[in-house]
């Protein structure tokens, strides 16, 4: 960004009983439970668990051992500055994004060994693919059959969007620990912009940058089936994690589960799983797993080969909030913060579509964030109920 850009104070988790202190006090030592009980893993699996629950609660950040495969890689993104230093006083993405990194290092995920690969919240998010909400969803889909293309089109937008709430590690700490209802209406919508960039007879490519697996991952593969066959893109290329990250964040093997699940759907659903499968074979659908895609950085600091992926599309679209945090920066900014301002970094046009689950948001009226406090406290930040789509069509070379 250039000097004139717009800042804030980056979020950490330094505050007993904020948001982000709660994330790495309490959701953390429950995700280690939930996967220490998920899997038979053997006594060395259990005691790396064990000693991670410990360390993220009550110790400080520990490098990498030598010999792990990535230990340059997180060295450039900063372990060295952090070692040494309590988790819950770096910044809040950073110690998020290294306590995965460490839970599937404690599980063997990197080898050598037999549990090396083995995707430690895979039980979960199978469980979630093949769900009885799943089928519904599926079944659903059939109704939009006979729908003019415009209306099919924004419906599956929506369901893109909303997919968002499923969120396998946001569930274990959601306030209350039920589910809330989804608020009617979005806090920011440019959908009609987002369309603009995605017309009928389209022959661009669009980068779809993914966030979770099951019923988020499902309703994106559809909305790419329906935009590639109307056509309104000609190409896309979806992002993906190269390793399992944020509990249910998806991976190659989340898409090939998600295409078996919807061939096997039959129907609709059915027609666009083979649309995508035999996309994958010509070259219409590419898959990326870039490693900054698990980096604990914003992507104002994206290398240049991703740059020029993302500069090559007609438009990026970023899921989820995680993403979102990635996008804008991870800082506490005042919500009318322009999310031109806090994107004209970014190599070409993007959209972010996401449920809100952070307190970092962007964009805003006045008016809707008084009328937001006003009904829900701060809550409407971190419920999950809330969703935005918000659009910056000039971002990018030209547009600065
Ligand atoms: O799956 P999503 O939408 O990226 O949400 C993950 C979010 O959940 C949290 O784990 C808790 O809010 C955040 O750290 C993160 O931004």
């Amino acid at each position: 960004m250039s000097d004139a850009a717009p800042t804030a104070p980056v979020i950490r988790a330094d505050a007993p009983g904020s948001f982000p202190h709660r994330t790495l006090a309490e959701r953390h030592p429950a995700i280690i439970r939930q996967v220490r009980a998920g899997l038979p893993y053997e006594p060395p699996q259990q005691h790396a668990l064990d000693a991670l629950l410990k360390n993220c609660t009550e110790g400080v950040i520990e490098p990498l051992p030598a010999d792990a495969p990535d230990r340059e890689r997180w060295q450039s993104w900063g372990m060295d500055t952090y070692a040494g230093q309590s988790w819950f006083d770096v910044p809040w993405l950073w110690a998020e994004s290294y306590f995965y990194r460490r839970l599937l290092g404690a599980v063997g995920y990197f080898g050598p060994g037999a549990w090396c690969g083995i995707d430690p919240f895979r039980p979960s998010k199978t469980g979630e693919l093949h769900s009885a909400g799943t089928d519904a969803e599926l079944s659903a889909l059939e109704d939009l059959r006979d729908r003019p293309a415009d209306d099919r089109d924004r419906a599956l937008l929506s369901g893109s969007l909303w997919g968002n709430r499923a969120d396998l590690s946001f569930q274990l700490s959601a306030e209350g620990g039920e589910r809330r209802e989804a608020a009617p209406g979005l806090v920011a919508d440019d959908s009609d912009l987002l369309w603009s960039l995605l017309p009928p007879g389209g022959t661009g490519t669009l980068c779809l940058v993914a966030d979770n697996a099951g019923r988020e991952l499902v309703p994106d593969l559809l909305l790419i089936a329906a935009l590639l066959t109307e056509p309104r893109i000609g190409r896309a290329v979806l992002h993906l994690k190269p390793t399992p990250y944020y509990v249910s964040d998806a991976t190659t093997a989340d898409v090939i589960d998600a295409l078996h699940r919807l061939r096997s759907a039959g129907g609709l659903a059915g027609e666009y799983g083979d649309t995508l499968w035999s996309a994958l074979g010509d070259g219409r659908l590419v898959l990326r797993a870039h490693p900054f895609s698990c980096s604990p950085l914003p992507y104002g600091e994206m290398p240049d080969d991703l740059r020029a992926d993302f500069a090559a599309a007609g438009l990026t679209l970023l899921k989820g909030d995680l993403n979102y945090r990635r996008l804008v920066g991870d800082r506490y900014w005042p919500a009318t913060t322009p999310f031109d301002e806090v994107t004209a970094y970014f190599p070409g046009p993007v959209a972010a579509l996401r449920t809100l689950k952070s307190e970092v948001v962007t964009g805003l009226s006045a008016a809707t964030e008084e009328a937001l406090d006003k009904a829900e406290g701060r809550k409407w930040l971190t419920s999950g109920t809330h969703a935005l789509i918000q659009v910056n069509p000039s971002a990018g070379p030209d547009g600065q």
